[in-house]
């Protein structure tokens, strides 16, 4: 299975990270380093009220091979910044998703925006690297992850200054993931990382069971301003969107035509002022 051959791949990566970090020396390092920015803060105050926007930087995938051939990661990273996206998702994984930590890393002296690595982590040495990469949160994956590691890795990031967005994507893993936090970040993947299916039902299906205090986000294979409103009908406070952005080459196109026109400031001054 692919998500078996992901985590094999992780394994033998953290073996040699774990080979080159120095934990002392990298503590020292992201004390110099500014705070990470608030991924979750920027998620809760999104700038399209109603609906908060990650929008991915992803090259290719598992379940699609080769999406974008022009692929300028910088780029397409202020492009997104420019349509009001309210943060980032980087793929930094190289043999699965082309991806890369240096892709990051640029992308993070470019934009303003908080930024998650999006990758397999399932050791603590990935969430060091990412915070020294530039990143300010990171994805736990529920379906790769025993309960008590989630729990474990979770405290890692927040140690490290990083928020973390849980992924789940079926009623098992919600409830595992709701023995260890019952706020913060929840995604639900709409996509089965065993078999790629997609079905944006998911996000109402599982919603149902998520506590308010958690900010849910619906992620994959969302492609239309109506999936928008599925989702959000369902429960979904925020998207996470890949394919969808990479295969238009106007990006701030695609994300008006998805997500809809930012406020005027106006608007935005009139919505803060009833708050
Ligand atoms: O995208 C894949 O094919 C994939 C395969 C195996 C594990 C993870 C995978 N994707 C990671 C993601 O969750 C998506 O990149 C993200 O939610 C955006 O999805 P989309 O908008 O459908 O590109």
């Amino acid at each position: 299975m692919y998500l078996d051959r992901i985590v094999e791949t992780k394994r033998r990566e953290v073996e040699s990270l774990r080979e080159t970090l120095n934990v002392a020396e990298a503590e020292r390092r992201i004390a110099d380093m500014p705070s990470a920015r608030s991924f979750e803060a920027a998620l809760r105050r999104p700038k399209r009220p109603g609906m908060a926007l990650i929008a991915e930087v992803k090259k290719a995938s598992p379940s699609k091979g080769l999406i974008r051939e022009d692929f300028h990661p910088v780029q397409l990273a202020r492009a997104y910044e420019k349509s009001g996206a309210d943060c980032l998702s980087v793929l930094t994984d190289r043999d699965y998703f082309q991806g890369s930590p240096e892709y990051l890393t640029a992308i993070r002296e470019a934009v303003n925006l908080p930024l998650l690595r999006k990758d397999f982590v399932i050791d603590e040495s990935q969430i060091y690297e990412a915070r020294l990469i530039g990143a300010d949160a990171v994805l736990l994956i529920a379906a790769i992850l025993p309960t008590a590691r989630i729990r474990e890795l979770k405290a890692a990031a927040e140690a490290l200054g990083l928020d973390a967005l849980i992924e789940v994507h079926n009623a098992e893993e919600l409830h595992r993931v709701l023995e260890v936090t019952d706020r913060g970040l929840i995604g639900v993947n709409n996509r089965n990382l065993h078999t790629f299916e997609t079905d944006l039902g998911v996000t109402a299906e599982l919603a149902e069971l998520v506590p308010p205090e958690a900010l849910l986000i619906s992620e994959s294979a969302i492609r239309t301003a109506e999936d928008i409103a599925y989702v959000s009908a369902g429960g979904a406070r925020g998207v996470l969107i890949g394919e969808t952005f990479m295969r238009r080459p106007n990006i701030g196109q695609a994300v008006a035509e998805v997500m809809g026109p930012l406020p005027t400031i106006a608007q935005t001054a009139k919505a803060e002022g009833s708050r």
